[in-house]
């Protein structure tokens, strides 16, 4: 099993930005690959991301930090190469609101303190240019440059991933959320509910990330076909409805941070559930009637970390 060849018949199941990008990276290998999802990509958490390149709520290690370089290298190379991809590069600020705040990500970018005019009152922060990804243009490229290298879709639920030995020789889980529970051998994932809400964009590129904002999580994205407005960190809560109690916090927050986005018209609104696990997994899972790969629990992290776990499962193969 595992081996290039004719009986060779990999099964991605998963269709957001982790499945994708595992899928794209096999197939450019020459392999061949099928996606197995019960939701299409826009259907997908990944639809909901906001989706900066930015590490935030996942494993922080030495071998997640190679992935956080490999993808920020890659999708700049996207942004830089394939207009039509909906990646740009975009300059913004990242609030701190803590005495000694994380700036490990600050050795793969370019960045510089952020003008304290620029800043909310007794917040320092840190000016920067990274990825940003439009979902609802990315997830599509991305898929439509999966079925030009040979990619299969099927929509289909699975339930069992043994009772796949038949048809496939490996599969690879990239489940998101519910990837502990298609295994049956994790109870380390936990759902990290995030909402945002878009609106119309006022003519703004920056961002603006203030993840310690004491009245809660604040970002807002400027993407080609909105702004995205954020958000929460909810471990444990699984509904999908958006709550108007906080979207209305969401709003104040976001105004209060860039003025131009107050009183914007709303394009949409969306709830997505982070697939939050202490560290990811990413590894063979061993004792199954086909070879099975784990490639789940990016937390909010994963646009951020879909081209290094992409690369690294293709080094699995
Ligand atoms: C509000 C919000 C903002 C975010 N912002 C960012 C950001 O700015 N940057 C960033 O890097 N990350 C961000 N994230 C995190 C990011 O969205 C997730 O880490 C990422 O989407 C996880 O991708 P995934 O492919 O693993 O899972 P998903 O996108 O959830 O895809 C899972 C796929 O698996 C399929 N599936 C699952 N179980 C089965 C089954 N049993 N049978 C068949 N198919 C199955 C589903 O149909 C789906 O296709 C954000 C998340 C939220 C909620």
């Amino acid at each position: 099993m595992g081996d290039a060849g004719m009986s060779e018949r990999i099964a991605v199941i998963g269709a957001g930005v982790i499945g994708l990008s595992i899928a794209h990276e096999l197939a450019s290998a020459g392999r061949a690959v099928t996606v197995l999802a019960d939701a299409a990509p826009l259907e997908t958490t990944s639809a909901v991301a906001g989706a900066i390149w930015f590490p935030y709520a996942a494993e922080r290690s030495p071998a997640v930090d190679a992935m956080l370089e490999a993808s920020l290298r890659r999708m700049r190379t996207i942004a830089l190469e394939e207009p039509d991809a909906g990646v740009d590069l975009r300059s913004g600020i990242i609030v701190e609101r803590t005495p000694d705040p994380d700036r490990a990500w600050t050795q793969w970018v370019e960045s510089e303190p952020a003008d304290p005019a620029e800043l909310p009152a007794g917040a320092t922060g840190v000016r920067t240019t990274v990825p940003l990804a439009t979902m609802s243009v990315y997830l599509p490229w991305l898929q439509q440059r999966c079925a030009g290298l040979g990619v299969r879709f099927e929509r289909r639920a699975i339930d069992d991933v043994d009772a796949l030995a038949g048809e496939w020789s490996t599969a690879i889980v990239a489940a998101g959320v519910r990837g502990g529970a298609l295994l049956g051998d994790d109870d380390a994932v936990v759902p990290i509910r995030g909402q945002v809400v878009r609106v119309a964009n006022p003519g703004i590129a920056e961002f603006r990330i203030d993840d310690d904002n004491p009245g809660g999580l604040a970002y807002v994205l400027p993407r080609r076909d909105c702004v995205v407005l954020g958000g929460t960190a909810e471990p444990g809560a699984t509904s999908l409805a958006p709550d108007p109690a906080t979207e209305a916090g969401i709003l104040e927050r976001c105004a209060a941070l860039v003025p131009e986005v107050a009183g914007q018209p709303i394009v949409s609104r969306a709830v997505g559930l982070r697939p939050g696990r202490s560290r990811l997994r990413i590894e063979e899972v061993p004792g199954r009637a086909l070879r099975v790969i784990a490639a789940y629990g990016h937390g909010g992290s994963g646009v951020t970390l879909s081209w290094g776990t992409a690369e690294r499962v293709a080094g699995m193969l």
